[in-house]
């Protein structure tokens, strides 16, 4: 740490330094205010020793001045006996701790030392924090993935709760947690419940917890997440899965922020933050009875919609980019590479599960392939289109024209493999003339 002494006693400068330096960091002295202040413009300190009489500046003074202009260095007051009260508003004030005169050696050396891991904890945090925000960055350069970031930095400060919709696998738990790190609560928790996942007798107590002896087999309290989530975030993920009686029990909550936990008299209140998810419609699940309108008005006070992959394919290289780095990284192994072939494949296919599809896809080819080049060889079945299911490559939501055109592609490329490409007997096979089965070729780029 570096340290600064401001004090016009030089014989106290001059303890307090040799205190600091024995301890192993670096200290400096300043007589007056000025000359300290001038120091501090010009070189970064973490704590500043602070005389509380001081000849050119009043010593509380002089504190609301170095908390203004750096405000992460912390500030110790060194204050004469009987100065206690002056002390006590200084740290009202945001110093530290107070030192009295005479001074004690043990307590500099411990005030040292709490700060000095006091330092260490917030850099580790901050590493932390810039891991994970690099862990949940949003990848993408289409128009739909930059206005999501936009909404996300708008609103991911505020304390309005989100509803997040899209299908199977777009990032909607992703862009849930980037919300939570981008905002005023990032320093706490963010506690997932996904109400697809547990079945609905047991959803009550993972959401409210239990007292000991509630119900068989509940042998020792349990904190639910609801109260788990008290100063954090709360993320429903599959909310529209939630049946109809716990949607009840979940609005009571919401309106009052106060539950007790099953089996408990004590009412409990928990200030979180909501962001729930779902893949449903939930404006057609409130039609068809499934999903209570008010729960819905509740919970979805800022709609976000990540949208398919299929609409925003030029994310695609960018994505395959980013998972090639991730698995080879997570992996030990060498940075490997897709190549144009495979690359085409990879945007042309349609991506039904997604984001997640498609990074699980890469991972499968990183740690399979024997080569640090990626070519068509190593694609899984469903993106070549030579399995034998060949409509898997079909996803929903093509236009029959452009499906039929894949078929007859996959189809075609499948007998000319089977005859080891004899266009004769292929033709055969196809009962189509030569000459058309060779126009059919050029026009779908086929290769042997
Ligand atoms: N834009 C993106 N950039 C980087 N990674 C992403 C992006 N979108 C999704 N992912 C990653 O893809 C995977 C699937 O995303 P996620 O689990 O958030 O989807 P989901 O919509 O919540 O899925 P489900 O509906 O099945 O719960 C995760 O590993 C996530 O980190």
């Amino acid at each position: 740490m570096k340290v600064l002494i401001i004090d016009d006693e030089k014989n106290i400068c001059g303890t307090i330094k040799d205190i600091v330096e024995d301890e192993g960091h670096e200290a400096d002295f300043a007589l007056t205010f000025e000359d300290g202040f001038k120091k501090l413009k010009e070189e970064v300190y973490d704590v500043i020793f602070l005389d509380i009489w001081l000849p050119d500046r009043d010593g509380n003074e002089g504190l609301k001045d170095i908390k203004k202009y750096f405000p992460e260095t912390e500030v110790i007051i060194i204050s004469g006996h009987g100065n206690i009260e002056n002390a006590v508003d200084a740290i009202k004030h945001g110093a530290y701790d107070f030192l009295e005169k005479p001074l004690s050696l043990d307590r500099i050396i411990l005030l040292l030392k709490h700060i000095s891991d006091k330092i260490e904890l917030v850099r580790d945090l901050k590493y932390y924090k810039f891991d994970l925000l690099k862990k949940y960055e949003l990848i993408g350069v289409s128009d739909e993935i930059t206005k999501l970031k936009r909404r996300i930095e708008k609103i991911a400060p505020t304390n309005a709760w989100v509803l997040i919709t899209g299908d199977n696998g777009t990032g909607k738990e992703h862009v849930a947690r980037l919300i939570h790190l981008l905002s005023k609560r990032s320093n706490q928790r963010f506690v997932e419940l996904n109400c697809s996942a547990v079945p609905s007798e047991l959803i009550e107590s993972e959401m409210f917890g239990y007292e000991k002896g509630a119900f068989t087999g509940a042998v020792s309290r349990k904190i639910g997440k609801i109260e788990l989530a008290n100063k954090g975030t709360l993320f429903l993920d599959e909310v529209g899965d939630m049946d109809l009686m716990m949607q009840a029990k979940l609005l009571r909550v919401l309106e009052t922020f106060e539950f007790s936990r099953l089996g408990g008299n004590e009412v409990i209140r928990s200030d979180f933050r909501l962001i729930s998810a779902t893949n449903k419609d939930i404006e057609k699940e409130i039609a068809e009875g499934r999903f209570r309108e008010d729960l819905y008005y509740r919970i979805n006070v800022v709609p976000i919609h990540v949208p398919p992959l299929r609409q925003r394919k030029v994310d695609i290289p960018l994505l395959i980019d980013h998972f090639l780095k991730e698995s080879c990284y997570n992996n030990g192994l060498n940075l490997k590479e897709i190549d144009d072939e495979l690359m085409e494949l990879f945007v042309e296919y349609d991506w039904p599960g997604n984001v997640r599809q498609l990074k699980n896809t890469v991972e499968r080819m990183v740690v399979l392939s024997e080569s640090d080049k990626l070519t068509v060889d190593d694609a899984p079945g469903f993106l070549k289109g030579l399995k034998n299911d060949d409509f898997e490559i079909i996803s929903m939501g093509l236009p029959l024209k452009k499906a039929k055109e894949i078929f007859e592609k996959n189809y075609i490329a499948k007998v000319l493999k089977s005859t080891n490409w004899n266009i004769s007997q292929s033709a055969k096979i196809l009962e189509i003339e030569r000459t058309y089965l060779h126009r059919k070729i050029n026009q779908f780029g086929l290769k042997k």
